[in-house]
């Protein structure tokens, strides 16, 4: 089957940034070495060239990606620039580095079941992962056929963004998230939140899983969805990602300011202007605690995220600062080599 690029959602965007000579495609899925790219010839398994491989070496995220819009001849060459991106913290111990989870995405459902409760810390998580990506974050509260969803008290935690309750048992609410045509949805969500029962109800049992193109090859159906790209009925895209546990933020000041405007809204008022609302005077944020307009629960998730992404940064910094004495040595040693007689 093959596939029109602009349906895929590229647009002037990505081709400004394609070398001439070069042809574009969408990445569905990546394996170590290769990835399923979706092209105007079908989808095609391409390995990544050896220069992606050692640039990806030295920086993960340069690693193509699920939703990837990539460069390719007989190899993937290049990512093309990211429109968005969801970036986590790296998982290996000690990786200060990020890890891409998603690209290019317009929508990010950050999907929490309705029962047990919703957890109001882990949607404040993955709403700051979601707006720092500079796509648009929903929270999806699923399996709502099992218990009243209380969306006042989840939008309290959501500032600025849309909060639906659905049920892939009953249909309820389904189509308010259907992506538009061309348009990319990432599911983010612990593991059995009902992620991938959503995306089975959104296609309808129409799912054109790239799986099914791969049996041409003979390599049979792959029926692992995980964080693969699926085209829905419709036309809009959507991708699924494996039950994600202990998210942690990478680069996320901004996405943490827009997770809580409030409270930043309410700091403007705080007498010092680098106020941490912990025990200074004249604090608007503490007396909006005291007054019962800010839940104590979401100043202390604050403070914790806040805590988590400077010390990301920091490490992050500290792997620049090594990086860059690195390069002064190797300068300084050829600047010696030169000087010898
Ligand atoms: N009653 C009800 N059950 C649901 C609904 N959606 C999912 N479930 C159930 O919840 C369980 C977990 O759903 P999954 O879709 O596998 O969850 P997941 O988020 O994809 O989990 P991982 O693949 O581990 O990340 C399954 O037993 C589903 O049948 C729903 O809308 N209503
Ligand atoms: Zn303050």
């Amino acid at each position: 089957m093959a596939f029109s690029l602009s349906s895929l959602g590229f647009d002037a965007f990505f081709s400004d940034s394609l070398e001439p000579g070069r042809t574009a495609g969408r990445v569905s899925r990546v394996d170590r070495g290769a990835c399923d790219v979706l092209t105007e010839d079908g989808e095609r398994r391409i390995p990544w060239s050896g220069t992606l491989t050692r640039a990806a070496s030295q920086d993960p995220v340069a690693l193509p990606c699920t939703g990837d819009w990539v460069s390719f001849d007989t190899a993937v060459r290049g990512v093309l620039p990211r429109r968005t991106s969801i970036v986590r913290a790296g998982v290996r111990p000690g990786d200060s580095r990020g890890q891409v989870l998603a690209a290019n995405v317009d929508v990010v459902h950050i999907v929490e079941p309705a029962v047990p409760e919703p957890d109001l810390g882990r949607i404040e998580r993955l709403l700051a992962l979601a707006w720092e990506s500079g796509a648009r974050p929903v929270v999806v509260v699923t399996k709502a056929d099992l218990a009243e969803v209380d969306l006042d008290r989840i939008a309290s935690a959501a500032p600025g963004a849309e909060v639906l309750a659905v049920s892939s048992s009953t249909g309820e609410g389904l189509d308010a998230l259907r992506p538009g045509p061309g348009e990319t949805a990432v599911l983010l969500g612990r593991s059995g939140a009902g992620k991938s029962t959503l995306v089975n109800a959104l296609a309808g049992g129409e799912l054109m899983a790239t799986g099914e193109v791969r049996e041409a090859d003979g390599r049979g159906r792959h029926t692992t969805v995980h964080r693969e790209l699926l085209l829905l009925p419709g036309g809009g895209m959507v991708i699924d990602t494996p039950g994600l546990r202990g998210i942690g933020l990478h680069d996320a000041d901004e996405g943490l300011s827009l997770a809580f405007s409030d409270v930043e809204e309410l700091a403007e008022g705080c007498r010092f202007s680098d106020c941490v609302h912990q025990d200074e005077p004249g604090c608007a944020v503490l007396a909006a605690v005291a007054a019962g307009e800010l839940p104590e629960r979401r100043l202390a998730s604050w403070r914790k995220l806040r805590r988590e992404a400077a010390w990301a940064a920091s490490r992050t910094d500290a792997r620049l600062r090594a990086e860059r004495n690195r390069q002064w040595k190797i300068i300084h040693r050829s600047m010696r080599g030169r000087n010898r007689p």
